[in-house]
C-alpha cells in the first residue's frame, strides 16, 4: 500500500498581489486541501469573519502563544504580529492531507528551516508596481496611510522572490489559479512523499505484491 505524507502549499507576496483571492479559489476546488488559519494581533477588516480569515487575538494572548510554542512560526508583518497555529498543521500533515498557508517570507523561512522537505513555496509577483497599488486601493479595506505603508514596503518583499521554488505572475486570476493547481498535482506525486512505495515495488520485482 502506497500513502502520502502531506504537504505545506505556501502563498508569499507583496501585499495586495492576490493571495488571499487565489487561496479562495485554490480551496474551493482542491478537496484534500485545508488552509492554516492564522492567529493575528491586526485590527479585523469589514468583511472579515473570526475564525475563517484570522483568529484575531490581543498581543498579550499571542505573545503567551509563542511562549508556549503553539505557533509553528511566527513574525510581526506591517507593524502587528502574525502566526500559524501548530495544532491544525501538525494534525492534517499526520492524516496525509496537504495544508495551504498565506504567510509572509519570514514565515516561509521559519517553516523551510524546520521541515524543508515537506515545503512547496510559491511567490506571487503582481503584472506592475502601477497594478499592485490599484488593487490595494480598489480591495478599499485599508486606509490611505496603511496603502502608503504597504507599497512602501512591497520591494523589500519582492526581493525574496529567489527563495521560493516557484513562480507566479499573477495577471489572469484564473490562470494563476490553475498554475497553482498543477504544482500542487505534480509535487503530490514526488517520489520523495510516497511512504511505503519501495516495499511496494520490492513486491512486483519478486512477485510477492498480488
Ligand atoms: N489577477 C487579478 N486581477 C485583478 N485583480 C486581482 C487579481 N488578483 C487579485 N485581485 C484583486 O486585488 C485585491 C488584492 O487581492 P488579495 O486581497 O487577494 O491580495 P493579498 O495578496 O492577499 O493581499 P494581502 O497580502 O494584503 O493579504 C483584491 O481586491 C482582489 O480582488
Ligand atoms: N509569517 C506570517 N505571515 C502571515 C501570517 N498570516 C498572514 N501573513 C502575512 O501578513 C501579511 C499581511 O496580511 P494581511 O491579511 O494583513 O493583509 C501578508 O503578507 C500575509 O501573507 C502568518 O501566520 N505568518
Amino acid at each position: 500500500m502506497i500513502t502520502r505524507r502531506g504537504l505545506m502549499l505556501v502563498l508569499s507576496s507583496p501585499s495586495g498581489a492576490g493571495k488571499t483571492s487565489i487561496s479562495r479559489k485554490l480551496l474551493e476546488r482542491e478537496d484534500e486541501l485545508s488552509m492554516s488559519v492564522s492567529v493575528t494581533t491586526r485590527p479585523r477588516r469589514p468583511g472579515e469573519v473570526q475564525g475563517r480569515d484570522y483568529l484575531f487575538i490581543d498581543p498579550t494572548e499571542f505573545q503567551l502563544m509563542a511562549n508556549r510554542n503553539e505557533l509553528l512560526e511566527h513574525a510581526k508583518v506591517f507593524g502587528n504580529y502574525y502566526g500559524t497555529p501548530r495544532g491544525a498543521v501538525e494534525e492534517a500533515l499526520a492524516a496525509g492531507k496537504d495544508v495551504l498557508f498565506d504567510i509572509d517570507w519570514q514565515g516561509t523561512q521559519q517553516l523551510a528551516a524546520n521541515a524543508r522537505q515537506d515545503l512547496v513555496s510559491v511567490f506571487i509577483l503582481p503584472p506592475s508596481t502601477r497594478e499592485l497599488e490599484r488593487r490595494l486601493r480598489t480591495r478599499a479595506q485599508d486606509s490611505e496611510e496603511v496603502v502608503a505603508q504597504r507599497m512602501a514596503k512591497a520591494a523589500d518583499e519582492i526581493s525574496h522572490y529567489p527563495e521560493y521554488q516557484y513562480i507566479v505572475l499573477n495577471d489572469d486570476i484564473a490562470a494563476s489559479v490553475e498554475k497553482i493547481r498543477a504544482i500542487l498535482h505534480a509535487e503530490r506525486l514526488k517520489r520523495e512523499r510516497l511512504v511505503g512505495l519501495p516495499d511496494f515495488v520490492r513486491g512486483l520485482q519478486d512477485g510477492s505484491g498480488d
